[in-house]
């Protein structure tokens, strides 16, 4: 697992690319056979990749976490992006359908990724947060999801944000976690952009238009922007003062997860276009 550290507004604001790129971009999220994650000190959220191929796959992580095991403080969330693929939760074996994904409760103590088609694995994307109490383990499917349509052709930022993991429709201690689809010929997420000081967030890209598909993803305090250039299946880290969009050279997805001070999706502070720099 690697760390990634919080930063201040400050900071970031003399880092150069590479140094931005170090420390907000996961570069690889998904490794046939492997599990990928990252630790960000914002927020502690631990998110990143599980990719079964031959092998079913656990995340371990003990000493790590200073627990006995995995979930043991912690709630997990994950959204499966390849092919099918079983999860096994403290014995209990589902199929998990493209699209679909589960959320997890605390005090879980085994989750085992599967693919049911090595040639076309699972991919796992998980995110997980410290919590409180135990919630029940739900089923997230895809048909299931609240859809909210927003925006227009004419602001080329027109997408449904499905929304998994809201307090609205299940309980959860603190993570929410989302799938967010542009139309083709639309190219901007989350604009007008906003901040969010009580949550911080992060972005999985993916399912890009073309196969030479790049976004340009935008973070940073609205007067001090900066820019990651993301190639598909990459992820990155948004602190609560930042703010958080990107625009694609053609459409494309993204899983957004938060977690902080509140559960309240629609508690954001919009960003006015005239004070965007
Ligand atoms: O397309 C969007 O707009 C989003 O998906 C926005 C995220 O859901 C978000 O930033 C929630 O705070
Ligand atoms: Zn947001």
């Amino acid at each position: 697992m690697v760390t990634k550290y919080a930063h201040s507004p400050e900071d970031i604001d003399h880092y150069n690319t590479d140094q931005m790129r170090q420390e907000f971009l996961m570069e690889k999220i998904f490794n046939p056979g492997d599990i990928l994650l990252t630790y960000t000190y914002n927020d502690r959220m631990i998110f990143g990749g599980v990719t079964p191929v031959t092998q079913p796959l656990e995340i371990i992580l003990d000493k790590d976490l200073g627990v006995d095991y995995f979930l043991q403080r912690r709630e997990l969330g994950f959204i499966n992006v390849g092919g099918q693929g079983i999860v096994t939760i403290d014995g209990d074996r589902q199929t998990i359908e493209p699209h679909d994904g589960y959320y997890v409760g605390m005090g879980t103590k085994h989750v085992c990724f599967e693919s049911v088609d090595q040639v076309h694995p699972a991919k796992f994307y998980v995110v997980s947060t410290p919590a409180h109490k135990t919630y029940p383990t739900k089923k997230l499917a895809y048909k299931d999801s609240i859809a909210m349509p927003m925006g227009d052709q004419e602001h080329m930022n027109k997408r449904t944000i499905h929304k998994y993991i809201d307090a609205s429709i299940m309980d959860t201690c603190q993570l929410q976690m989302g799938y967010t689809v542009l139309e083709p010929g639309n190219s901007w997420n989350t604009m007008p952009a906003h901040t969010h000081a009580r949550r911080m967030e992060t972005y999985l890209y993916l399912e890009f238009g073309s196969a030479d598909t790049r976004v340009s993803h935008f973070m940073g305090t609205p007067e001090n922007t900066k820019h990651i250039w993301l190639e598909p299946e990459q992820a990155v880290v948004n602190p609560s003062y930042s703010i958080h969009c990107g625009v694609g050279t053609t459409n494309y997805a993204f899983i957004w997860a938060m977690c902080g001070e509140n559960q309240t999706y629609d508690d954001m502070d919009a960003v006015d276009m005239h004070d965007l720099r």
